[in-house]
């Protein structure tokens, strides 16, 4: 039975088991319940902190689990990312009242809070930049008013939690986060039912970003209209009772769908369709 840890709290955790529900495991039906078995797809669902995860997955005791880069890099665990999910973005990023710093070169002798420190610590050593480092557990934009730190360090999405603080970000981003599944350093990559798992979450990606299009054209514009709509492969073509035409099938990233319609129509398709995915293996 294949072993996953999945975040039981915060901004990892509703998308982490929509996207699972996605994929066909049973997910728990309420939030206190630490640990469910899926009998049928043979896997165990752990419901643990996000920070906690990597460590887990790293004592070899989970196979798998599902955090954030950032949580990752910061726990400094024995575990690697192996497939990037694409929710839960975010950047992470110097903060300050404004006219405080450009850089981290002008971090010399600041204190900078963080609610993760590996993070922090790593990148001034890198930058050989001397600084001290004071560790909260959250809401750290706070620590600037209340004199603990001149400086922050933390989780950038939209930006507002830092402009109703009156701080300002500054130098290049610290590094670019996103949910991940993530293993052990090292641990078996052709596992089967490894592999299983992965492919259906790469369905879902798929199924939530592309879309299905179909559509008619008359034969002479087929090589134009197959240009816009290359397909993964390469699109399914079938005649048409009506000589002359042929009747196009292929998948099209859906935030281009429009544009693509608009373009088709250009050159003389026509019954243009869109309909959505909803699972697929590639
Ligand atoms: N506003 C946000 N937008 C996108 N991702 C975020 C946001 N806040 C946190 N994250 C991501 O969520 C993960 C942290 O999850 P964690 O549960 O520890 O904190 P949280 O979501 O801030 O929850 P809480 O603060 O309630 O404990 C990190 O990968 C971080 O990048
Ligand atoms: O750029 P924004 O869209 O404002 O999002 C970033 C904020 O979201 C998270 O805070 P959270 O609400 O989880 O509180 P916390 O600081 O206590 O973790 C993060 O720590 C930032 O404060
Ligand atoms: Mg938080």
């Amino acid at each position: 039975m294949l072993r996953i840890a999945v975040p039981n709290k915060g901004s990892l955790s509703g998308p982490a088991a929509d996207m699972l529900h996605e994929a066909g495991y049973q997910q728990r039906r309420e939030s206190k319940e630490l640990r469910i078995v899926d009998p049928v797809n043979e896997v165990e669902f752990f419901y643990l902190r996000p920070r906690d995860i990597a460590i887990y997955v790293a004592s070899g005791r989970l196979d798998l689990g599902i955090t954030g880069r950032d949580l990752l890099i910061d726990s400094g665990a024995d575990a690697e990312e192996i497939l990037p999910l694409g929710f839960a973005r975010s950047t992470f990023r110097f903060a300050a009242k404004p006219g405080t710093a450009n850089g981290v070169e002008d971090l010399k002798g600041k204190t900078v809070a963080t609610s993760y420190e590996g993070i922090v610590a790593g990148h001034l050593e890198d930058k050989g930049v001397d600084a001290s480092v004071v560790h909260l557990d959250g809401a750290v934009e706070t620590a600037i008013e209340l004199g603990v730190a001149e400086v922050i360090a933390d989780v950038v999405e939209t930006g507002t939690s830092l402009r109703n603080a009156g701080l300002e970000v500054f130098g290049e981003p610290i590094m670019k986060s996103e949910a991940i599944v993530i293993r052990r350093t090292g641990a078996d990559a052709e596992e089967p039912k490894v592999q299983q798992f992965l492919r259906r979450l790469q369905g879902v990606l798929v199924a939530r970003t592309y879309v299905m299009m179909d559509y008619d054209c008359r034969v002479e514009q087929l090589e134009k209209a197959v240009a816009l709509t290359p397909g993964l492969e390469s699109p399914t073509v079938s005649p048409l009772h009506n000589e002359g035409w042929v009747a196009v099938r292929a998948m099209v990233p859906a935030k281009d769908a429009q544009r693509i319609m608009d373009d088709l129509y250009a050159i003389g398709a026509r019954a243009i369709l869109t309909t959505a995915i909803h699972a697929c293996r590639l």
